[in-house]
């Protein structure tokens, strides 16, 4: 039985200093560009703080692999393999950070034969730590986290964000599903601006249910472990089991509200995280 303690832990200390980096480069000028659409930005510090990390880790475990969101925009093959694996966001929240907007995350996950271990996110504002692995427990600066048991949707507050797409048609399959949260009524739907840390609310208890089109494998990774290690439910926007590359999930504390937003949700396509660069035209079409 492998014990993935060890990377467990030098994952902690990475993602703390990573964070602090972070913490101090809030402050800074900022050179901002753009990737996949005009609101999808993206920082120089993104990139020198995933440098960062997988350097770190790099030079620790020379033969694990590695998924990070800067090395995919620059053409590093997304592939998730049996291989020991990490999967990072070095910035998760990137707009927030652009704007001083205090909800900015360092999200690691790491995953082996396509299973996730453990998950790390360290909230750079606020020096919160959250950490769960796989039938140890999910924690909160080292005290344990359980989801909300609410059955109820009418007593639920659901979590989302936007995602990267903002053509017309897409904007009305997004707001046709807030509609839908809404108008069950649940007591309210909130977008924080980060994906790691509303679904670490969710693994908190503090909210009932996330879901999204067009997030990423590195924005789900960590979480998923982390929410259902504080005993939650993560799967597929389908209801399926979920599927780490197809940039849609639907999370919650309870099996009853994740099956009540799965019933609600209109697709939004954004193709998949592994699928080849050519294969993104499909992402036009909603
Ligand atoms: O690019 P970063 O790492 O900031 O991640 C964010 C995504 O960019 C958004 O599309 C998505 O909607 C979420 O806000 C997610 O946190
Ligand atoms: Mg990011
Ligand atoms: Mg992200």
């Amino acid at each position: 039985m492998e014990d993935w303690a060890q990377c467990l832990d030098e994952a902690v200390r990475v993602a703390r200093r990573a964070g602090q980096v972070v913490a101090c480069a809030v402050q800074q000028e900022k050179c901002v560009r753009s990737k996949s659409t005009p609101t999808d930005l993206v920082t120089e510090a993104d990139q020198q703080v995933e440098e960062l990390i997988i350097s770190t880790l790099r030079s620790r475990f020379p033969e694990h692999r590695f998924i990070g969101e800067e090395s995919s925009a620059a053409g590093v093959k997304c592939e998730l393999t049996d291989s020991p694996t990490w999967i990072i966001d070095p910035i998760d929240g990137t707009c927030n950070f652009v704007h001083s907007f205090p909800m900015v995350a360092v999200s690691i996950g790491f995953a082996v034969r396509k299973e996730l271990e453990f998950g790390v996110i360290y909230h750079c504002f606020d020096e919160t730590l959250y950490t769960a692995r796989k039938g140890h427990g999910a924690f909160r600066n080292g005290v344990r986290l359980q989801v909300s048991k609410e059955k109820d949707v009418s007593k639920s507050l659901v979590l989302t964000e936007i995602g990267a797409k903002r053509d017309s048609a897409t904007l009305d399959i997004f707001l046709g599903n807030m509609k839908k949260m809404l108008s069950a009524p649940t007591h309210g739907v909130r977008i924080i601006g980060s994906s790691t840390l509303a679904l670490c609310l969710v693994a908190s208890g503090s909210a009932e249910a996330y879901y999204q089109f067009g997030l990423h494998c590195w924005d789900i990774a960590a979480a998923t472990v982390i929410i259902r290690e504080a005993g939650g439910v993560v799967m597929d926007t389908t209801g399926n089991t979920l599927d780490l590359m197809s940039r849609r999930v639907v999370a919650a504390g309870t099996r009853e509200i994740a099956d009540y937003v799965v019933k609600q949700l209109q697709p939004i396509n954004y193709g998949r995280d592994d699928s080849d660069p050519d294969n993104l035209a499909l992402t036009s079409d909603p």
